[in-house]
């Protein structure tokens, strides 16, 4: 038997409850999860179901309550505040569905933001690699545009290209798809599918429930627990 890759995301018994004037709210419970470096898993559930809550533990955004979260070897939680927004822009890159692009940068200097702001590369590699991304994206003839030049799946892919920059062994994605008409939301997860073959782990929310064609793994959240797994 193959020995099992070394999880790349570890999620052990997380809790997150928050204090609200109308009484504490527990938001997720007894959630424990590992993620393999290549795997693409989605995660589902109603609105409320706790999905923001678990993708922004995994980001170092928020603190479990109780759990703890590991990702490449880190326990996230015990770095300091200090830390954790270099560590977070090495480590994670993130997605969002409204892409996020700073609109009075190019293309190609919102790829670069996270390079210029980890120091990954020396400066004059910055360009030149951001060029590569937008390439590997399809979408290098758009590198001197500004994001309002370009389509919501254009616009997609150049976050995309962003969230790659420092290459990260994690990818997370909040409703990536959710702006994009379903044809060119096939292409993003297409494009999600060819990172993961490269090795990047990407935990992707979605409110649409079968995207067995792209994942690995589709978890499903119900108040704040996994409800069930599937594996396609
Ligand atoms: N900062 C907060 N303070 C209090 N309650 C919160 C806070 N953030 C989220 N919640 C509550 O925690 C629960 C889970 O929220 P979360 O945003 O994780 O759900 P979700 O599954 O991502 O929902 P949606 O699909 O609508 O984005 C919800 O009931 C929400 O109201």
């Amino acid at each position: 038997m193959p020995t099992p890759p070394t999880p790349v995301i570890t999620v052990h018994d997380a809790a997150k409850t928050y204090t609200t004037p109308a009484g504490d709210f527990p938001a997720l419970r007894d959630v424990s999860l590992t993620v393999a470096p290549g795997e693409f898993v989605t995660v589902t559930g109603r609105s409320g179901s706790g999905k923001s809550t678990l993708l922004n533990l995994l980001a170092g955004i928020d603190r479990p309550t109780s759990g703890s979260v590991v990702i490449a070897g880190t326990d996230v939680h015990t770095l300091p505040e200090s830390r954790l927004s270099s560590w977070r822009g090495r480590t994670i890159g993130m997605v969002f569905q409204f892409f996020q692009l700073l609109p009075t940068l190019t293309i190609a200097e919102n790829v670069m933001l996270p390079m210029d702001f980890c120091a990954t590369r020396p400066p004059r590699e910055r360009h030149p690699h951001a060029l590569h991304l937008l390439d590997t994206v399809g979408i290098a003839d758009h590198a001197d545009k500004l994001p309002a030049a370009l389509s919501g799946g254009q616009q997609q892919r150049a976050a995309i290209a962003r969230a790659l920059a420092n290459n990260p062994p994690v990818l997370l994605a909040d409703e990536p798809t959710g702006n994009l008409d379903s044809a060119t939301a096939d292409m993003i997860l297409e494009l999600f599918t060819a990172q993961a073959d490269t090795g990047t782990a990407i935990v992707m929310v979605t409110h649409e429930r079968d995207l067995s064609t792209w994942a690995h793994r589709q978890i499903h959240l119900a108040d704040g627990r996994i409800a069930h797994q599937d594996t396609p």
